[in-house]
């Protein structure tokens, strides 16, 4: 009954086992494929010898960069060009990736072949996508499969499933219906907007097909029941939709998304929510988990409250993205944090930032600080309204700021393509001290989003914290680099590597 694929990135094979009712085929990697994966590496390479500082200096002046960046002088060193370049050619790096079989981007098939509606398809390739990615290919035939297929479904940050399981939703609803058909949970307001964005600009050639959002601060007028085939939102507030203002008509539901779905099975409140949603649900509707981190005990659940579930799962080792370079820097306390900082502003181009603290107060007291050395930063913690938090996220994303410093409210899925370091601050802890390896995958997978090279660097500054990069460094099989800042020297070579 239920279908196991396994990517294995580091046998370099994917494969899939334990199929009887459905049946997917996946791409067996023959050896000349080998050679392949060779060659975008090289070619890769290549493009970066042939960088030309004209090109450099023609990006540096669009504004990309941070203000205190640009009279360093790392802007002449060559490594740090060849990282700067690097990290800007987006377009061209996530076409080789996507002829490399051994990445999470790969993939055989085009959208064309996905049988995506023609409106669907304009809608993909108005986004600037010309190929699915791997959680794509392989989620979208299950997801778009009659009779309708659950699917419990793990990818890395940032490799496209927003994108997978809104085309999915896209493609079920029926735009002469006017009532709500399919539901998308997700655990936070911004994460339920950005995903609303993701919807609205796919499906923006299907005029028909309406969303609307269950998040707070929108009301419906109770028993006017909506006519939006498609409504994003928070478990709290789209349960009172359902069953409080009676807008939505639970029974009329065939599709239900949970998006980050380990965080909304773990966070009790989440679970109670969108269980009492789910409960009022059709028996076949069809239910689809997705996510980039899964613990054990999270996944057994999930495969208790979805009636048998298609699976994608990831091997651990296969949880970090190759693309994400990771370090640390040990340190003795926040200012030496704040210096090191500073020597990575200087070693680094660094279009966007974003830095993780523990606390609040870390939080402000590191902003004001960046401040005071002339970078555009905001500042984004609990405290805020979350209509004010939405507005900071949309800022950093238009890059009216550069620096994003912020606690673990900003941690899962917020998209945002320039981000191209991610600085641990402080390291993630859960609430008995030990290492918080999901939050810290999510936190990194801020940058290296789709393809693009990103960096990720923590900040050690006891053998408390030492301690919780070894579990990190354990838990996901990864060694993690130490930095040098007093040697920039050698540091802009780590980096460049
Ligand atoms: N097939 C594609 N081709 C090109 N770009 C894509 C494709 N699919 C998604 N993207 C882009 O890649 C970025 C990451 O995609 P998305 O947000 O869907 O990832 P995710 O797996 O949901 O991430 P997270 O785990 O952080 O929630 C987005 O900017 C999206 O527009």
């Amino acid at each position: 009954m239920v279908t196991f694929i396994f990517y294995d990135c580091i046998t370099k094979c994917s494969g899939s086992c334990k199929i009887s009712v459905n049946t997917i085929c996946l791409v067996q990697i023959p050896v000349w494929a080998k050679f392949l994966m060779r060659g975008p590496h090289w070619v890769f390479e290549l493009s970066m010898r042939s960088v030309n500082s004209g090109d450099v200096n023609r990006r540096s002046s669009g504004g990309w960069e941070a203000e205190g960046d640009k009279i360093d002088r790392a802007e002449q060193s060559l490594f740090n060009k060849l990282i700067r370049h690097s990290l800007v050619r987006n377009r061209n790096q996530v076409e080789v990736l996507q002829r490399d079989p051994n990445s999470p981007l790969f993939s055989v098939k085009t959208f064309e072949e996905l049988r995506l509606k023609q409106e669907l398809l304009n809608g993909v390739y108005n986004m600037g996508f010309n190929r699915p990615s791997r959680i794509q290919e392989n989620a979208l035939p299950m997801m778009l499969a009659q009779p309708p297929q659950n699917l419990i479904a793990q990818s890395q940050s940032g490799t496209g499933k927003t994108a997978a399981f809104s085309l999915a939703m896209l493609s079920h609803v029926n735009p002469a219906n006017k009532w709500t058909q399919c539901l998308c949970l997700a655990p936070t307001y911004e994460l339920a907007l950005q995903i609303g964005q993701v919807i609205e600009q796919m499906g923006k050639f299907d005029p028909e097909v309406k969303l609307a959002y269950a998040i707070r601060g929108n009301r419906p007028v109770r028993g006017v029941v909506l006519e939006e085939q498609i409504v994003v939102g928070t478990p709290g507030t789209l349960m009172d939709w359902c069953i409080k203002f009676k807008v939505i008509d639970p029974k009329k539901i065939s599709v239900f998304v949970l998006d980050e779905a380990d965080v909304m099975i773990a966070t009790q409140g989440h679970q109670d929510q969108s269980i009492r949603i789910q409960r009022q649900l059709p028996k076949d509707c069809q239910m689809l988990l997705f996510s980039a981190t899964f613990e054990d005990s999270v996944w057994r659940f999930a495969e208790r409250i979805v009636p048998e579930p298609n699976i994608i799962k990831l091997r651990r080792e296969e949880e970090t993205l190759d693309t994400i370079k990771q370090f640390f820097v040990v340190c003795s306390q926040k200012e030496d944090k704040f210096n090191a900082l500073c020597s990575l502003y200087a070693c680094l181009t660094i279009a966007q930032a974003m830095i993780f603290c523990h606390t609040r107060k870390m939080a402000s007291w590191l902003a004001s600080k960046l401040n005071e050395e002339g970078h555009q930063v905001a500042l984004l913690s609990g405290e805020l309204t979350v209509e004010q938090r939405a507005a900071v996220i949309e800022r950093f994303k238009e890059g009216k700021e550069k620096v994003l410093v912020t606690t673990n409210v900003c941690s899962r899925g917020i998209d945002v393509e320039q981000v191209s370091i991610v600085v641990n601050f402080d390291l993630p802890m859960d609430l008995d001290g030990n290492a918080d390896n999901e939050t810290y995958l999510h936190r990194i997978g801020r940058t290296g989003r789709f393809g693009k090279r990103g960096f990720a660097v923590n900040m050690v500054d006891s053998e408390y914290s030492m301690d919780l990069l070894r579990q990190i460094e354990m838990h996901f099989d990864r060694k993690i680099t130490k930095l040098d800042t007093d040697n920039l020297e050698e540091m802009e070579k780590l980096l460049m590597v």
